[in-house]
């Protein structure tokens, strides 16, 4: 796992003298930002300096869209994920107020000092500096004065369409688990505590682990699904709502997870949950007893296919 470091007043910025840095967001590290990424390494093994990822602590989004924004990994998820890339270290910006307010040279000039990179790879899209005023070929003007290679790559393609964070959101905000997952390149996955519901679960015959999800982390949408569950680094079976149960007025759990073949208390503990494959719409059922059916058939199906 590659070294992170937090770009504060202790950062070094000569550690970006001469390495090949990755420079995006990157939610998600889907396929297409991993092939940017690769590209970094490619020109750091040619130029014979470290290869890095240059990432911001939040996603600017958060800033601005925060209301609308569904992200698909947190900020901490994200920036691990990063440094499993394979890339020697991990830079990352603080996208403070004051950082984003920056004109497009000054945030160049905050980011790297006098240390410059030998080659920075970013996405052909890519915007920089307050109100994203700042475009690829301002980032070449100021590279070419600096001795900066700058590579602004096409973003890549999978069923003829640019992979992006937006269209795995979309796919997710639909359903389409598999067809986001191929995308990602990786499993999408959620993380929660686990909170107090209302009880009613064993008495049903099936306890729920409980998570609320602040609203951005809510990308997948409402429905039922198979899942993996993760407990304590062990992967179960899972059947799991999305969406708060409309069948109980009271109801306020973001998602409810029944875990097979596992028994035992939970509640306080981190939980990873992995959604595959698209059930069932949610549905306000007329009596508990057909919720009772219904889920247990869910049950059912995932145990057989999983
Ligand atoms: C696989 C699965 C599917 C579910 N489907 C629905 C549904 O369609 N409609 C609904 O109102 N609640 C649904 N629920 C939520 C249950 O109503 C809820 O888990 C149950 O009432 C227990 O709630 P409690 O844990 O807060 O006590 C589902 C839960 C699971 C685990
Ligand atoms: N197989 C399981 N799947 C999910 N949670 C389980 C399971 N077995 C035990 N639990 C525990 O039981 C709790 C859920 O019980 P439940 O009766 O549905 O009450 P609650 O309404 O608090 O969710 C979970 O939060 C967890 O601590």
């Amino acid at each position: 796992m590659a070294k992170v470091y937090r770009v504060n007043e202790a950062f070094d910025h000569g550690l970006l003298s001469g390495a090949s840095c990755a420079f995006g967001v990157f939610d998600g590290v889907h396929r297409g930002h991993r092939f940017l990424i690769d590209e970094a390494k490619k020109t750091a093994a040619e130029c014979g300096g470290p290869s890095a990822v240059l990432t911001f602590d939040i996603d600017p989004d958060e800033r601005f869209h925060a209301d609308r924004l569904k992200k698909l990994m947190t900020n901490e998820r994200r920036i691990e994920a990063l440094a499993q890339t394979g890339v020697d270290f991990v830079a990352v910006l603080p996208f403070t107020p004051a950082f984003a307010a920056q004109a497009p040279l000054d945030f160049l000039a905050t980011t790297f000092g006098e240390s410059f990179p030998a080659a920075l790879h970013v996405g052909c899209d890519f915007h920089f500096g307050a109100k994203a005023a700042g475009q690829v070929d301002d980032l070449r003007a100021w590279a070419d004065e600096r001795g900066v290679r700058i590579f602004a790559h096409d973003l890549k393609s999978a069923f003829d369409k640019p992979i992006t964070a937006t269209r795995i959101r979309l796919l997710l905000a639909e359903g389409r688990c598999e067809d986001a997952v191929e995308l990602l390149g990786h499993p999408y996955a959620f993380e929660g505590v686990v909170a107090q519901g209302r009880g009613e679960g064993s008495d049903m015959g099936f306890c729920t682990a409980n998570i609320e999800l602040a609203p951005m982390m809510r990308a997948l949408g409402e429905g039922v699904y198979a899942a993996w569950a993760t407990v304590s680094g062990v992967r179960y079976k899972a059947a799991m709502s999305m969406g708060t149960a409309p069948t109980f007025a009271e109801a306020t759990a973001t998602s409810e997870v029944h875990i097979l073949d596992f028994e035992g208390s939970i509640y306080g503990e981190t939980i990873a949950v992995e959604p595959v494959h698209y059930l069932r719409p949610m549905v306000e059922f007329d009596s508990v007893e057909s919720l009772i059916a219904e889920v247990q058939a869910n049950i059912a199906w995932v145990r057989e296919n999983l």
